[in-house]
């Protein structure tokens, strides 16, 4: 069985026919491209409705504008022939160009195909084994948006190889130099290369929620966006209207893959952290480990649902109600049935569904108002709606949902709770042991705009906030990283879902956060979604195999049910592992060698450890600069903490001091794993001769 595609063509000449031919089609779609903008501008000059046409042309605009932007994007990639035979003079092959947009010439016939369309999908799912009507698939080099090559694989001739590039690891020229090409800014989009089990991904249903558990450099993140672009292409009305949020885990991450989805079009994507989207108080302290993972335990939205409905009062008395210049009694009974009813409504399950309590507070006010009205009916009466509604705010009112019913502040309920061992008793009683209670407690502040909050405090608040009011809920949610939220992140994400879909993208093996779980299960449960099927990549498209085989020895110790994943590419000089008595001398020679060399490289070491290897790096007159967490762009040598490299790849990595790294935290094989796997052509590992076992040897 032949493993390789059915005939691949070299690189082409200059005065290659196909490629002139291919060259010519290329101009005119750029020439399309031109008219389409020009159009597009007009479009907005012209319009009736000013406002409508702004936002409309501009959104048009804009993405015309993204498009343009890099004159290194070609528009088109690649080229699909349908029909029975590729050469046929007849022209009984239907040829499609496709590229990361549509293109329509001045008649509105197809120049270029939307790699989203339907028609599309043959280029990304054919093989020889299963051609989807294709009888050849051309993919295209460039280089600086000129077409320098080209390479065939003809389908459907009956071959019995499998086709498919995925197989035939360096078959593809196309795909290897795209996976080999030296990493430097940030992440590219791979919508000439999408392998069939990525694409799977891809174009799966909007309805239908997706958890893609990968490997390091499987391509996670990189489908997760595609994934995001495909539904916005297709989906795109639905979803204009409900949005499209990513959520990764850290700013320096989101600004490695900010770019990806402007550069396919998709301007309108919401992309945060889940920091930013809990970030309702300022965070100024850390809490101890044991306190933070008490704090994401999914029992605190049972304590703080407690605290807040819990403060809700029994009715005493009878209510006066002034209406229309006349005052009603409203009875006590009725009042507790009031009350009794509004809370039954607030314990629904479901976000939507449910009364939450700042509206069943103004819900009890018009209920006594309402009450009032019918008694003034009754006598014959019949108020206006603005004196009933009036007298829902009246102070009698006021006072007695003040007492019954007190509105509440988020930030205001947790400092309570956290700072009052008495009101925290109360509401965790059953719920959390007395040594839980006491681990939370902390002074009580002088005011809550300036207590010490952490980053744990601030989901707690954002989880009061969701109990107080409906979150506005997003159409589709794609979060990265998500082996690592905590059950209280799983519900703010959660909250921000609505009735729309998700995909998760994870790595269990790189789990580094206390409550990571050792399946998908709790993980897919908080995020409201529990049936979601689990979709594994195992292809490593970033690490080189040497590299991956070395960082997967520490598989059978971090994540034991896991299968390794295999890299599509192997490089005998990628790894190099040095014992080191003195860090200094050593360091900055590698650092030095690979900068004579292209692309980004990043020194990872312990987040403690930053500011001496900086500073290593900085006497051996290398410009290394720290990368932070604020979203700064990365400097080309970068000195990574190991806590921040989650998520990003370097075309070379420095480990300074793995045995360090492993120490630092309790997770820290795990840390390591993702630090030794971030490397697209060199890692270099540095250590003092105290390796990890698993690595030793
Ligand atoms: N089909 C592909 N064609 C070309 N490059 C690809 C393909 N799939 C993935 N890559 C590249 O491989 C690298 C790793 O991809 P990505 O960051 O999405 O992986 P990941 O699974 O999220 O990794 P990690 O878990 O380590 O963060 C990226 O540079 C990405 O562009």
């Amino acid at each position: 069985m032949s493993a390789t595609p059915t005939d691949t063509t070299g690189t082409a000449t200059a005065t290659d026919p196909v490629l002139a031919s291919e060259r010519a089609h290329l101009a005119l779609a750029d020439d399309c491209l031109t008219e389409m903008r020009t159009a597009a501008t007009a479009v907005v000059d012209a319009g009736v409705d000013a406002w409508a046409s702004e936002r409309l042309g501009a959104a048009r605009a804009e993405r015309l504008r993204s498009l343009a932007a890099d004159p290194g994007v070609p528009a088109f990639f690649g080229r699909t022939d349908a029909g029975t035979d590729a050469g046929a003079p007849d022209g009984t092959a239907e040829t499609f160009h496709i590229g990361r947009r549509h293109v329509r010439d001045s008649t509105g016939s197809p120049v270029v195909i939307d790699w989203r369309a339907p028609m599309s999908r043959p280029f990304y799912r054919a093989s020889t084994a299963d051609p989807q009507g294709l009888v050849r698939r051309r993919r295209f080099g460039f280089s600086g948006g000129e077409l320098t090559s080209y390479e065939d694989e003809l389908l459907g001739a009956g071959g019995e190889g499998d086709g498919t590039l995925l197989r035939a690891d360096t078959s593809s020229r196309v795909l290897l130099q795209e996976i080999e090409r030296p990493r430097s800014g940030p992440m590219r989009d791979i919508v000439a290369t999408i392998q069939p089990e990525q694409d799977e991904i891809v174009r799966a249903p909007l309805a239908e929620s997706v958890c893609v558990q990968g490997a390091p450099g499987t391509g996670k993140t990189a489908v997760g966006l595609h994934r995001a672009a495909y539904l916005l292409y297709t989906h795109g009305g639905q979803l204009a209207r409900t949005g499209v949020l990513v959520v990764g885990p850290n700013r320096a991450f989101l600004r490695y893959i900010e770019q990806v989805l402007p550069t396919l079009g998709e301007v309108d994507v919401d992309q945060t952290t889940v920091a930013e989207l809990t970030g309702r108080v300022p965070v100024r302290a850390q809490d101890a480990p044991e306190v933070a993972v008490l704090k994401g335990d999914a029992r605190m939205a049972q304590v703080l649902e407690r605290a807040l409905w819990g403060a809700i009062a029994k009715p005493a008395d009878d209510v006066m109600v002034p209406l229309a210049g006349r005052r009603y009694r409203v009875p006590v009974e009725r009042l507790k049935r009031y009350v009794d009813d509004l809370r039954r409504r607030g314990r629904v399950a479901d976000d939507q569904q449910r009364l939450h309590y700042a509206a069943g507070r103004e819900r009890l006010a018009m209920l006594l108002a309402g009450d009032a009205r019918r008694q003034k009916e009754e006598a014959g009466g019949s108020p206006p709606d603005g004196e009933v509604r009036r007298a829902a705010r009246s102070p009698e009112v006021r006072a007695f949902c003040d007492a019954v019913w007190p509105a509440r502040d988020p930030a205001g309920l947790v400092a309570e709770l956290l700072g009052d061992p008495a009101v925290l008793a109360r509401a965790a009683r059953g719920v959390l042991t007395e040594e839980e209670q006491a681990l939370l407690h902390r002074p009580a502040p002088r005011s809550v705009r300036t207590a010490p909050w952490t980053a744990a405090d601030a989901v707690l608040v954002d989880e009061v906030t969701g109990l107080l009011e409906r979150t506005a809920g997003y159409g589709h949610v794609v979060v990265d990283e998500a082996q690592d939220l905590s059950p209280l992140q799983c519900r703010a994400v959660a909250r921000r879902l609505a009735a729309g879909s998700l995909t998760v993208l994870g790595d269990l093996a790189q789990a580094t956060s206390p409550w990571s779980p050792a399946d998908w299960a709790p993980t897919l449960a908080g995020l409201g979604r529990p049936g979601t099927a689990v979709r594994p990549l195992t292809r490593g498209y970033r690490v080189p195999g040497e590299v991956l085989d070395y960082a997967n020895r520490l598989l059978p110790a971090i994540a034991p049910g896991l299968t390794a994943a295999t890299a599509v590419r192997r490089d005998p000089g990628a790894l190099t592992v040095r014992p080191v008595t003195d860090l200094a001398g050593p360091l900055a020679g590698v650092v030095a060698d690979l900068a004579a060399g292209p692309g980004s490289i990043g020194v990872v070491c312990t987040d403690a450890a930053v500011p001496d290897v900086e500073r290593m790096l900085g006497d051996a007159g290398l410009p290394a600069a720290v990368l932070t967490d604020d979203g700064a762009p990365a400097a080309r040598i970068a000195v990574v903490p190991a806590t921040l490299a989650k998520g990003l790849e370097f075309d070379a990595v420095v480990v300074a001091d793995p045995a360090a790294i492993v120490a630092a935290e309790p997770r820290g094989l795990s840390r390591l794993y993702v630090v030794l796997t971030r490397a697209v052509s060199t890692l270099v590992v540095l250590h003092r001769g105290d390796l990890p076992a698993l690595l030793a040897g």
